[in-house]
């Protein structure tokens, strides 16, 4: 209602609607004093219902954060009905709308992204938080056509420093690392450097490394990631087993005979060699 709108219209012009997301809207704005245009998120109180914990938590950390690769929260005006976080204008848009309209980026342009984010989430760890959704959606571009982290809301500062192991599988499953999604102790700061390897595939190839429309699927091929289908497929035709079987025999890693033979098997791979094994001599020698 207008009522809501009060305080934060003393401050601001506010303009058109450019986004809503999940239990958020985010407005154009410009500051009155100073005329420079911000983007604004305004949250519904009611509508957030237990989200409400997860905006004071990005809040509370965007407070703490000052870096040029940070999205810059400029004030938060919380009334009865609402919260509305004045945010640093990024006219580019989200970093994944980017990547489709370009396919995919050249080295270049993707190496001076993953530059930027990499500074960006060094310092969030240097802060002792931890990200936990690094995704290209959530990267903005700014109007110098540089990236901007944003959404806090899943992040964490564990009291005991960032070793301290976390639980909550949060993010997206597409991004998130293997020991979190097998649902163990994780370190968040680990997570983090996963996603971000994850983040600088898409930049280059334009598609994601491990997805699938099936979760579980998608999750299979992240726990599968390093293993290679060539190496797989020989095994199982030397030994005469199943796919799944040599799966399960090589993802063991017992470092048996079969973790050798795999092992060596990439390694031929990887000099140009054949992937083949040696059908046993029938002379013996
Ligand atoms: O300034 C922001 N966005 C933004 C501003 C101008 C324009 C665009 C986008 C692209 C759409 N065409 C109009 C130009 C902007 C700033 C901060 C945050 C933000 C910071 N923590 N959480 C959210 C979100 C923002 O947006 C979200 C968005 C909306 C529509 C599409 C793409 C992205």
């Amino acid at each position: 209602s207008a009522g809501d709108y009060e305080e934060i219209l003393k401050y601001y012009e506010l303009h058109e609607t450019i986004g809503t997301g999940g239990f958020a809207k985010v407005k154009l704005a410009r500051h009155l004093l100073t005329a420079e245009k911000v983007a604004i998120k305004i949250m519904d109180k009611a509508a957030l219902g237990d989200d409400l914990p997860r905006v004071k938590i990005e809040i509370d950390a965007m407070k703490n954060l000052s870096h040029q690769h940070i999205c810059r929260l400029y004030q938060v005006i919380e009334t009865s009905k609402k919260i509305f976080m004045v945010l640093e204008y990024c006219p580019g848009g989200e970093l994944f709308d980017y990547i489709i309209s370009k396919d995919r980026l050249s080295e270049e342009e993707a190496r001076v992204f993953f530059r930027q984010i990499v500074s960006a989430i060094a310092y969030v760890h240097g802060k002792g938080y931890a990200h936990r959704d690094l995704k290209p959606e959530n990267l903005l571009i700014d109007k110098e056509h540089n990236l901007k982290l944003i959404d806090f809301g899943l992040c964490a500062k564990p009291k005991g420093g960032l070793d301290y192991h976390l639980n909550t599988c949060c993010g997206s499953p597409a991004y998130a690392a293997p020991e979190l999604i097998q649902g163990k102790a994780y370190i968040g700061s680990e997570a983090d450097i996963w996603s971000m390897g994850v983040l600088l595939y898409a930049l280059l190839c334009g598609f994601l490394p491990f997805d699938d429309a099936n979760v579980m699927v998608t999750y299979k091929k992240i726990m599968l990631g390093h293993i290679d289908e060539d190496c797989v497929t020989e095994l199982s035709v030397f030994h005469k087993q199943s796919r799944e079987s040599i799966l399960e025999l090589i993802s063991e890693w017992k470092y048996d005979h079969m973790s050798a033979t795999y092992f060596l098997l990439q390694s031929k791979k990887a000099r140009g060699k054949h992937v083949c094994l040696r059908v046993p001599c029938l002379t013996g020698h």
